[in-house]
């Protein structure tokens, strides 16, 4: 899953700045972020920003607090370095957030007011602005025009050009009815033929308006567990605060004079600056990195709910299949020929715009049926997930009905008081043990045979599932399926679970059994009834084909539409938990060795036995303090680069994760800066003499 780690090269239809330009922007960036309002927003940074003023203060009066033999020029030197430990913090945030920003600069200029045709009644339009379009309008696109907003296609079938959004360069068909490719975006290109479409946006709440929010991070909010650690590092950072304030006195009592400046030093070399620092850069390049798998995350939130899931609902059919199930054999019951059930399938099929049904009528043209002009005066009974039916009525006044046999049974047991031959079973058993789905076939009410649709397994499934496994999170496979084709799946596809003849609302149910195990879930889903589900769990991803309710539930799109990219964002999510859990470790550990560098050197002057702990030899106790301080500056530009990449993620259990991050970056965070501090101060305590 290094992939997700390295940050593949992204294809959004987003084009991408330079790095050259992105550094300079977020050069100007950092320094707007001076502004009190935005410091505030981070405590920790926040106190050093605020000892910055005070030790300006100090440079031009140094005898400010009372009488000391500290001069200007150190107060000074340490001013500054405080001024670029703020500036550090300053520009790591800017620059995670410049990629965004250049996003959604790119995304603006797809916005372009277009024209829109609104069609006022059967056959007269009006050329409107397309902001003057509202919720409800109906409009008509054609041939080489802009989409100009959102909307549910209602008659035409057009390929379109999605690329501005999607940046996948294949043209996408779209027509009515069915849950996948009916709706349009705003911004997007159609290449043929025409559509009319029910505009679902009011202007400023598009897709495209979305979408520019969201990689802008207008809206960015910190995320309950950024909250947390931010709470948490302030309460720290005030400790320290009146450990350092009680050391004044402390030293008064032994006669040494501990001057203001080298206390701040002392506090903010002990505060955790560095992941104060990096905290929300760390968030912020959460979410860009989904950005460039091609996914939307609505919220940081989302991300690192991703990073935490302990269970992943699939689909079956086009998520862990195909989907594109096709009819392939006929199976008559007693009493019937194949080519009666090649002739009732396809009256069944007649009005069916499902890929199922069109299979089930080219199959049966291929078995010789011929066109019967009755058909065209039918009346087609539509297929629902709830239903699991479809068919045609007759004009004759026959019902024909396909559908699961478990719901054909029981439709005709309900309906026509007529029990399904015990045949039925094993016809229907023949086909689901080949992993395919059997449709049992009636027309009024008398069982004629069995449809066979079969689907193919997505190559490395198989493996896609064994990583997940590896990392502690559970499969489940829920599908509106029967028992025998859904076993025969999981098997193949080796999930660790299944739920068999699942109605939409059973998704939820079996997300809200996983959340009352305290488990979190994620799935994914296209279609209207699979919106409650995916707002009930803490990961829903919508595909971008999707209908408009399921986008809107979801708190992540994949504008790949490609429902196994879930694993992807698992490992997204992942590795930005690892990496603010790691960059943490360092931080702190990194703190408790520089009290270890600098306290000895500022009572060394005066307490001889102190000496003893001052086993890193530095020049001068200036030269420890500043040395100490301009590590913990520069200790923040050096990180930038990881906290952006995210750190190296293998796939092993969070446990084993966990235990080797603290190894790596709590010891490595002691060691460091002894290193550091003692390179700094031969290099500059020649200077300070
Ligand atoms: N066009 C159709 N006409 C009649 N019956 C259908 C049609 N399409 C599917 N079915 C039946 O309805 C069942 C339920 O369909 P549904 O879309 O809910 O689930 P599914 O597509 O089989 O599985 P999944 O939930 O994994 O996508 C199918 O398994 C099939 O037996
Ligand atoms: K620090
Ligand atoms: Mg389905």
């Amino acid at each position: 899953m290094s992939e997700a780690a390295a940050g593949a090269p992204g294809h959004t239809g987003i084009r991408r700045k330079g790095a050259r330009e992105l550094v300079a922007q977020a050069i100007v960036d950092s320094f707007r972020k001076f502004h009190p309002a935005v410091q505030v927003r981070n405590p920790v940074m926040f106190i050093v920003w605020l000892s910055m003023f005070v030790t300006l203060a100090l440079t031009f009066d140094p005898g400010l607090f009372g009488k000391t033999d500290v001069t200007a020029a150190y107060n000074g030197f340490v001013t500054a370095i405080l001024f670029f430990t703020v500036w550090f913090a300053n520009f790591a945030e800017a620059l995670a957030e410049g990629r965004g920003k250049a996003q959604a600069d790119s995304l603006r200029q797809t916005k372009t007011d277009v024209t829109a045709r609104r069609i006022v009644d059967d056959d007269t339009f009006e050329v409107i602005m397309a902001g003057a379009l509202r919720k409800g309008d109906r409009v008509r696109v054609e041939r080489g025009e802009i989409i100009p907003t959102d909307g549910e296609i209602l008659e035409g079938i057009a390929s379109v050009d999605e690329s501005a959004i999607t940046g996948e360069s294949a043209p996408v068909l779209k027509e009515p009815g069915t849950d996948m490719f009916s709706t349009v975006t705003g911004g997007t290109r159609i290449l043929s033929d025409w559509l009319v479409f029910r505009v679902s946006a009011d202007p400023g709440h598009t897709f495209l308006d979305r979408m520019i929010h969201l990689v802008e991070g207008a809206r960015r909010q910190k995320t309950p567990n950024e909250i947390a650690l931010t709470v948490l590092l302030a309460v720290l950072s005030l400790i320290f605060l009146v450990v350092v304030a009680t050391l004044k006195p402390l030293a008064a009592f032994l006669h040494i004079d501990l001057d203001v400046a080298t206390l701040i030093a002392l506090l903010v070399a002990l505060m955790p600056t560095t992941i104060g620092a990096l905290l929300s850069a760390i968030g912020i390049a959460g979410i860009d990195r989904a950005t460039r798998f091609n996914v939307l995350a609505m919220s940081g939130r989302a991300v690192e709910a991703a990073g935490d899931v302990q269970t992943l609902i699939l689909d079956k059919t086009g998520t862990i299949t195909m989907g594109n199930r096709q009819a392939t054999e006929f199976v008559p019951l007693p009493g019937y020929s194949e080519s009666d059930v090649a002739a009732i399938a396809l009256a069944a099929s007649w009005y069916d715009t499902t890929p199922e049904g069109r299979s089930i009528v080219a199959l049966a043209v291929a078995r010789g049926v011929k066109h019967d002009p009755v058909w065209e005066r039918g009346q087609g009974v539509e297929f629902t997930a709830e239903t699991r039916m479809s068919g045609t009525d007759l004009p004759d006044g026959r019902k024909a009905r396909k559908g699961a046999v478990a719901a054909v049974a029981r439709y005709v047991q309900e309906g026509f008081k007529t029990t399904a031959p015990a045949e039925l079973k094993g016809a229907a058993e023949l086909v689901a043990r080949k992993g395919a789905t059997p449709l049992a076939l009636a027309i009024d009410g008398e069982l004629v045979g069995v449809i066979g649709l079969s689907d193919v397994l997505k190559p490395g499934m198989r493996e896609r599932f064994a990583h997940m496994r590896s990392l502690g999170i559970k499969t489940v496979m829920v599908t509106g399926d029967n028992p025998i084709t859904a076993r025969v799946i999981a098997e193949q596809a080796g999930v660790d679970d299944f739920v068999a003849e699942a109605k939409p609302e059973d998704k939820i149910r079996v997300i809200r059994s996983e959340q009352a195990r305290g488990r979190l879930v994620a799935m994914t889903g296209d279609g209207t009834n699979d919106a409650p589900a995916l707002a009930q769990a803490d990961v829903g991803l919508a595909m971008h084909s999707g209908t408009v309710p399921a986008k809107e539930a979801a708190n992540m799109i994949d504008l790949d539409s490609d429902p196994t990219k879930l694993i992807d964002v698992v490992a997204i999510g992942k590795q930005l938990l690892i990496t603010r859990g790691a960059l943490t470790t360092f931080s702190i550990a990194n703190d408790v060795a520089k009290y270890f560098a600098m306290l000895p050197a500022m009572f060394m002057l005066a307490l001889p036995g102190v000496s003893a702990l001052n086993i890193m030899h530095l020049a001068t106790p200036e030269s420890a303090v500043l040395s100490a301080l301009i590590f913990n500056a520069i200790i923040i530009p050096i990180l930038i680069p990881l906290a952006l990449r995210g750190v190296r993620f293998q796939p092993t259990t969070a446990n084993h994760m966990l235990a080797r991050n603290v190894l790596l970056y709590g010891l490595g965070g002691l060691i460091v800066p002894f290193i550091g501090i003692k390179v700094i101060d031969l290099l500059l305590s020649p200077f300070l003499r």
